[in-house]
């Protein structure tokens, strides 16, 4: 079943290594087929090298295997979670790209510094709450999933405009219409990180947030007013 869908999903995790977004088996991208209510994400532990169409598991949103013979991504839990908590989400990515994963370990989020930020995302990309050690000794990917969703709605931010969340001390996830959107801003986000990284080496002092209404301009001037629109002030969302 699904084979469409199982050949897109191949496909935009194999972007990952080749976009050097993922190291050895690191990293998943999953889409979801909204009407029948399944999800289709790479197995996991398995190299890319090796990984073929017909790997890609078909998932349900309780997260049970519907086909597949090889067990499904250990995030599977927190691609699930997410469909489930945002109707929007079409397409999700996790990766340990290095530089968002930096600013993941260092807590800090990544500004929205300049106008290549602002062509994807509509203000500072949050990092999650740390999660405590009952919520890692429990169901940790499913504890992730809530780390996220919690961060976007205590600051009222819509994660169509910020489609993209670093969970502390792991990594960044990204999502999107479809899995080659999120795979595009996981690709961005990762860039960003490191034009942010050397702007603040460069002018530690400076506050780094470009101003809003040039956010705006970048932001909707993509991806339309009407569009995905954010909270005001935005890209002033706080640090952990
Ligand atoms: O963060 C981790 C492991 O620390 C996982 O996200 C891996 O990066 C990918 O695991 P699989 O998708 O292969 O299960």
């Amino acid at each position: 079943m699904l084979e469409v869908l199982k050949q897109q999903v191949y496909e935009a995790n194999m972007a990952l290594p080749q976009n050097n977004l993922v190291t050895l088996t690191w990293g998943n991208v999953s889409q979801i087929d909204r009407e029948k209510g399944l999800f289709v994400i790479k197995p996991s532990g398995v190299d890319y090298d090796a990984l073929r169409p017909e790997d890609m598991v078909v998932v349900n949103l309780a997260g049970e295997v519907v086909e597949g013979e090889m067990n499904p991504s250990s995030d599977t839990p927190t691609h699930a979670f997410l469909y489930r908590h945002w109707q929007q989400l079409g397409g999700i990515v996790h990766t340990h790209s290095k530089w968002a994963v930096a600013f993941a370990q260092a807590g800090i989020p990544i500004p929205a510094a300049g106008t290549t930020h602002a062509d994807t995302f509509y203000g500072d990309v949050p990092v999650a709450d740390r999660l405590t050690k009952e919520e890692v000794d429990g169901d940790y990917e499913l504890n992730t999933g809530y780390s996220i969703a919690r961060v976007f709605d205590r600051e009222k931010i819509d994660p169509m405009a910020l489609p993209g969340v670093l969970t502390n001390d792991h990594g960044p996830f990204t999502w999107g219409v479809d899995a080659q959107d999120a795979v595009h801003n996981a690709i961005v986000l990762d860039v960003v990180a490191e034009m942010d990284y050397h702007t603040m080496q460069l002018n530690p002092s400076q506050d780094l947030h470009v101003p809003q209404y040039l956010l705006d301009r970048h932001y909707f001037r993509k991806h339309g007013k009407g569009a995905y629109y954010g909270q005001k002030n935005s890209n002033k969302v706080s640090s952990k």
